[in-house]
């Protein structure tokens, strides 16, 4: 025999009824069992609702006690075939007659008791066992009506009364013995031996099904509710949370006392002393297993799950008249329990000179003002400080049995809250180990949350969360290789890419749970207004562990708010070289602070788009090679274009095509004065380790002075026109010597050279095609000759390929 219960979120509808009636036909086919039902859903409440305007004196309950008598006529009308209804109208009817005086006493003596409300509140689960029996009964099912307070014996505490078990469960089994057929149980109410109507607390219908198991000796008691079980984290905070398959009664204990609100402690109290098992299982995904909660705890997995509670308050009680001295605990607690305060957490460290204490927020000012109360003349004499109070804390719990004697369960958190700038106030672990406890600031919880999770139940599995700013030409284009792997790196390297915020320089768009890659748009009028501080705001209100910003404008307000990212402790990922080609303090600095806040910053597209250029050089610098020389074809842009003009179309023309192509910056003259390849080669100096500075950089522009101040990028392009003689005269020259024209960048002896040469064919640039780039590293060990790269160095593909890389590679390192 099991006992099965149904919440009210399962029985709030007729359609939901039908599910539930359908899960109890297929499980009759199997096994034996009895039912208990809540109310139908949102029916307490309303019983609550129609009291308390009654007790105001008020007639507006009379319009909720109709609609609420309409819908439960409606419900027998739908599951019950007419002839047969009579016994169940007549029943709602009479109940509702009297729920009807019983609310006009309360108006007119404008006052209920805990004893009435018991009463009031017992019609809600009479009315609703009582039609669900006449409903199974027309399916033709032998069900029986059986009203709990004739067996259901309590004491008389209304609200939360105490079960007599002794009478209880010899009713029960009396009742039982002599009744053939289904029971259907009205959960959440009892009796008193002077047959008054009481409630047996909080999720009494959990606890009224428990009773009749634990009387029964049941072989199961399953709960069936609208979510598939208890989760690993709550779900709102955590998207990636799961149901846990196997939870000890204490495992589930410890997380239902942080948060996990789906089995109350007082619930498994009678089916625990049993050795019952309960399963809580969703009446809307039946086939879905649930949770086992049993006596022991399932698989050897360490943690079960994290569970945790906002709105706490830290008391901070110190001084150094405390320390040694006996009593100062009792009198903190006794204090605080004559108040009535209920202390969630308790810390103290060994030096005895401080004492800890979590409470709740709203308790928060009365305990302070205790404290200092009971320890006037201490703080008066200065052996303690006054009360120091943490508001907006919050308390996070790794919960599992197999902690216990298991060493590396406090390191994996600790790590994954200092890995994520989560900063921990205090700490608390029983000698239970079921359990270890950090207080936190409450704007952290859904990171910390969402890092505990990661560090305990995807340690294989990571998630990036990616905030984009610049969706142009390279970000759409990184978009959308995004889309195309976004599954394939799910499921073969367990890293999961989330798109959650994107910008460009006029608007921003969010997403909680990540954009659709496939379909979403650039944001746009119908988005918010970009700004960049609040862009950061959102990013960090979400609360992520393991996050990115991806910086693909060419922005120097953009990079302006790196430091503040990195301090942060999110990444960056950027083709964008304005940070690193700035002042070199600006260069160092970054590097300094990615270093100290253990996240990466990089930065491979700066230079020759998705070619291994920055990712060569670092490695060998780090593996102890010096550079001598680099001798480079840095911008894909300017070898197209003195390329392709030696196919005799006009200089003006291949500007536009490069452009056209997406090789050339947002705006071309940035290619064409050389600065591009400056701050290129500028970037490979650093990166080599010196210390170089703009002005080191001799820079030979090709922009014609008088389009240097066109106040438009088209302006520009057309004004180019007038030179195209110049550059074919430039050719010309170079061609007549048998040579070509290459943009080249050079950098010896700490210093750099940015400009146009010709080259004969014996030069390794003789042959570069389109936009190519070429680096040859001279080196140390790479001396006689030069380590080379070579192949094409701008376009959207291959930089989002680079920016993609860079990306995955920071998703690898974070596990
Ligand atoms: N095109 C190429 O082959 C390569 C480009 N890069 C770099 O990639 C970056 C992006 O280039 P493209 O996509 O071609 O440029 P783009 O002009 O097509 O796109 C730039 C995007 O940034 C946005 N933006 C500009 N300022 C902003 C601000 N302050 N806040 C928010 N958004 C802002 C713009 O609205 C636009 O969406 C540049 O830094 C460029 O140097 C790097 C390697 C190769
Ligand atoms: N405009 C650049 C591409 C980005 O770095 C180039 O032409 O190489
Ligand atoms: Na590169």
């Amino acid at each position: 025999m099991k006992i099965i219960k149904f919440g009210g979120s399962s029985i709030s509808s007729i359609e939901n009824i039908e599910k539930v009636f359908s899960i109890i036909e297929e499980k009759a086919e199997k096994e034996d069992f009895a039912l208990v039902f809540s109310a139908f859903g949102g029916v307490t409440e309303q019983l609550l609702q129609c009291a308390s305007i009654a007790q105001q004196s008020e007639e507006s309950y009379n319009a909720i006690l109709q609609e609420l008598e309409k819908r439960h006529m409606a419900i027998v009308k739908k599951l019950v075939p007419v002839q047969q209804q009579s016994t169940a109208l007549t029943f709602v009817k009479v109940r509702f007659n009297e729920l009807g005086d019983l609310f006009h006493g309360i108006y007119l003596i404008k006052e209920c008791s805990d004893r009435t409300m018991d009463y009031v509140l017992s019609f809600g689960e009479r009315l609703a066992t009582f039609i669900l029996t006449a409903g199974l009964r027309a399916r033709g099912k032998e069900a029986v009506y059986l009203d709990a307070r004739d067996v259901v014996k309590t004491d008389d505490r209304f609200g939360h009364a105490r079960v007599d078990f002794k009478t209880t469960d010899a009713l029960i089994n009396d009742y039982f013995a002599s009744h053939p057929g289904l029971k259907v149980i009205t959960g959440f109410i009892g009796s008193t031996s002077k047959g008054e109507t009481t409630t047996v607390g909080r999720s009494g219908s959990d606890y009224t099904a428990a009773i009749f198991a634990s009387a029964l000796d049941a072989e199961g008691l399953e709960i069936w509710t609208d979510v598939s079980g208890v989760m690993t984290a709550d779900p709102k905070l955590v998207y990636a949370a799961f149901t846990i398959p196997h939870l000890s009664y204490s495992e589930a204990m410890e997380l239902s006392h942080f948060g996990a609100k789906v089995v109350f402690p007082a619930t498994m109290q009678p089916a625990m002393k049993k050795d019952i098992p309960i399963v809580i299982k969703n009446t809307f995904a039946p086939d879905e297993e649930g949770t086992l909660i049993s006596n022991d705890s399932g698989n050897g997995k360490m943690i079960k799950g994290i569970s945790s509670m906002g709105n706490i308050s830290l008391l901070n009680i110190q001084g150094a008249g405390l320390v040694e001295v006996i009593g100062v605990s009792r009198r903190v607690f006794g204090a605080l329990a004559d108040a009535e305060i209920n202390v969630i957490l308790i810390s103290q460290a060994s030096s005895e000179h401080s004492i800890c204490v979590a409470i709740q927020s709203k308790d928060g000012a009365k305990a302070k003002a205790i404290i200092e109360q009971e320890f006037y003349y201490e703080i008066k004499n200065g052996d303690m400080d006054e009360v120091v109070i943490f508001p907006e804390m919050a308390v996070i719990a790794v919960v599992g049995e197999n902690m216990q004697h298991n060493p590396g369960a406090s390191g994996r958190m600790f790590q994954a809250l200092g890995r994520n700038n989560v900063n921990v106030t205090a700490i608390a672990q029983g000698s239970s180990e079921l359990n270890i406890s950090a207080v936190i600031s409450q704007s952290d919880l859904q990171k910390a949350l969402n890092a505990l999770h990661e560090a305990f139940f995807l340690s294989d599995y990571k998630v990036l969360h990616v905030f984009l700013v610049g969706v142009g030409l390279i970000g759409k284009a990184l978009i959308k290789m995004i889309a195309s792997q976004q599954k394939k790196l799910q499921e073969e390297n367990m890293l999961d890419i989330q798109i959650h915020g994107m910008a460009n320089s006029r608007y921003m768009k969010f997403h909680e749970d990540g954009f659709d890659l496939n379909t979403v748009a650039p944001p746009d009028e119908n988005d918010i207004p970009m700004d960049m501080d609040k862009f950061i705001d959102t990013m960090s209100g979400m609360n992520f562990s393991n996050s990115v910003l991806v910086d693909c404008t060419a922005s120097q307000d953009v990079s302006d708010v790196y430091e503040r990212i990195l301090d942060a402790k999110v990444g960056i990922v950027t083709p964008n070289k304005k940070a690193n080609s700035g002042p070199l303090d600006t260069y160092k600095k970054l590097k300094k602070l990615a270093g100290q806040r253990g996240v990466r910053f990089f930065y491979e597209t700066n230079v020759a788009a998705g070619l291994p250029v920055i990712n060569t050089l670092q490695d060998l610098v780090l593996s102890g090679d010096h550079i001598h020389s680099i001798e480079a074809v840095l911008s894909g842009s300017m070898n197209y274009i003195f390329s392709e003009l030696e196919k005799g179309i006009p200089f003006s023309e291949v500007v536009a095509q490069a452009k056209e192509k997406g090789y050339t910056e947002p705006d071309p003259r940035d290619d064409l004065s050389g600065m591009d390849v400056a701050r290129k080669i500028l970037i490979l100096g650093r990166d080599a380790g010196q210390d170089l500075h703009f002005e080191d950089v001799e820079v030979q522009s090709m922009v014609p002075e008088d389009c240097q101040d066109a106040s438009s990028v088209e302006e520009f392009m057309e004004k180019l026109k007038a030179h195209d003689g110049h550059f074919q005269k430039l050719l010309e020259e170079a061609n007549n010597e048998g040579k070509k024209l290459r943009f080249m960048a050079t950098l010896e002896n700490g210093k750099a050279k940015v400009g146009l040469n010709a080259l004969d064919s014996e030069h390794p640039f003789y042959t570069l095609k389109g936009s190519d780039n070429m680096i040859l590293f001279t080196t140390e060990r790479y001396n006689d000759y030069p380590m080379i790269v070579r192949g094409p160095g701008a376009g959207a593909d291959v930089t989002a390929a680079g920016v993609f890389a860079d990306i995955i590679r920071l998703g690898n390192y974070s596990r």
